[in-house]
């Protein structure tokens, strides 16, 4: 089996999603975030803060790239901007990886992280109304990179369940 790859928003479910799909085809789950974290030795939030945000896209970039190159077989649950820098998205095409974007609508995500956003530094001192209108631009601005995935599964309504059921259906 390719290596699964997937993508989307912040908030849009990928690490809920990557751990369920993970456990139903037993196969391994990486969290890039959590691997980068591994590797620097500091939280998202710690990274971000000390050394920018540029620094933090360029880590994000190698650690996206290496596990790519390593042999095993696993699920690879990205950040929510990867696919937006160093030509990340290209790497979503790539004929050894299955890659899906999972797409949810504002409102979605705006509900899923309003009460979730202190671990998210993009968003994390934003009031209701800054939220709402950022991540609407936001993603607007983004959809062109997440839409180089190879598949695409709407997220919105549906059950965690339910959403690894339509990923499974893509990989059978
Ligand atoms: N049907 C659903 N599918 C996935 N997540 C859901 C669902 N309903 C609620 N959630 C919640 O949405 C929140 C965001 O999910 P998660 O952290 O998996 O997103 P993410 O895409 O990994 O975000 P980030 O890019 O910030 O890491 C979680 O608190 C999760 O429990
Ligand atoms: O959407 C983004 O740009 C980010 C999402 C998170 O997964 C983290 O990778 C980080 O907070 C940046
Ligand atoms: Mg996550």
């Amino acid at each position: 089996m390719k290596k699964i790859v997937l993508l989307g928003y912040m908030g849009c479910g990928k690490s809920t999603i990557a751990q369920n799909l993970s456990k139903n085809i037993n196969i391994p789950f990486l969290d890039l975030d959590k691997c980068i974290e591994k590797r620097a030795n500091l939280s998202i939030n710690e990274i971000f803060e000390q050394h920018g945000e540029i620094y933090f896209r360029k880590l994000e970039h190698e650690m996206f790239v290496e596990l790519l190159q390593s042999s095993e077989n696993n699920i690879i649950g990205l950040g929510g901007g990867t696919p937006c820098y160093a030509n990340n998205h290209l790497l979503l095409q790539r004929d050894d990886i299955t890659s899906v974007y999972l797409k949810a609508s504002i409102a979605t995500l705006y509900n899923r992280l309003v009460y979730n956003k202190s671990k998210r530094p993009l968003i994390a001192n934003m009031n209701e109304e800054e939220m709402k209108e950022f991540i609407a631009k936001h993603l607007f601005d983004r959809s062109f990179y997440y839409n180089h995935a190879q598949h695409k599964v709407v997220v919105d309504d549906k059950t965690v369940d339910e959403t690894v059921e339509d990923i499974l259906a893509l990989l059978a």
